[in-house]
């Protein structure tokens, strides 16, 4: 598949018959090693399907976050916080290539500009959709809305469950992790708190 859009969604170019073929065929000899017979009827599809899942699951390296946020940028006179609450995150940590999953608030105070509000969560897709860290993925997000919209602030903060503390490794079932960035305004005491009561208050 190539860029059909030409706005930087489908630059999924790792989605080919190689690149399938040859992490199935590593899966095989994982299955082998696990002490499964990678021939029986059940297994038999799935080095293929785990190939396509994780494919899926690193699209992110393939996507350009600043391109998709250029995308729908708009002229507009309106300087107050803006805020995506609730966004879905579902990454995969780099040390165990297991699931760390949760929710993403965004803000940002427009500088001239505002951005379509889907993007942001595509923004947060893209760099999710690799091996990360959870403070990285924080940054990378904050980075590139502030170096593409150029607002007059970002704020993110994350909340994540890793997989990898519940269900290996120490166990923990209930934690969860919590990472935040800010830029610009943000980094004012009174707007921080405007934007942390606004993430926590019910106002649906
Ligand atoms: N800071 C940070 N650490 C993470 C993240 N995801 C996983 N980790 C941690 O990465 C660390 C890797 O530590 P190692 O000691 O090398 O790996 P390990 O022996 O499997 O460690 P345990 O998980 O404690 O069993 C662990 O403490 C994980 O909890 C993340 O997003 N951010
Ligand atoms: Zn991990």
């Amino acid at each position: 598949m190539g860029d059909k859009s030409g706005d930087g969604y489908q630059k999924i170019d790792r989605y080919n018959e190689t690149v399938i073929e040859n992490i199935a065929g590593n899966y095989k000899h994982i299955l082998t090693a696990i002490g499964e017979d990678a021939n029986r009827e059940g297994l038999l599809k799935t080095p293929e399907r785990v190939a396509k899942a994780l494919q899926f699951l690193t699209h992110g390296y393939d996507l350009d976050a600043a391109e998709i946020l250029r995308s729908a940028m708009f002229k507009e006179d309106y300087s107050q916080m803006v805020i995506v609450k609730d966004i879905e995150v579902y990454s995969m940590c780099e040390h165990h290539m297991l699931p760390f999953f949760g929710k993403a608030h965004i803000a940002y105070i427009p500088n001239g500009h505002i951005v379509g509000l889907s993007k942001l969560p595509r923004v947060v897709d893209v760099f999710a959709r690799r091996l990360q860290v959870q403070e990285r993925l924080t940054n990378e997000i904050r980075d590139c809305i502030q170096n593409t919209l150029n607002p007059a602030g970002v704020a993110i903060v994350m909340e994540c469950r890793h997989m990898c503390m519940s269900m290996r490794g120490i166990q923990k079932q209930n934690s969860v992790t919590t990472t935040s960035a800010f830029t610009g305004e943000f980094e004012n005491d009174k707007t921080r708190s405007e934007f942390l009561r606004l993430i926590t208050a019910d106002l649906t």
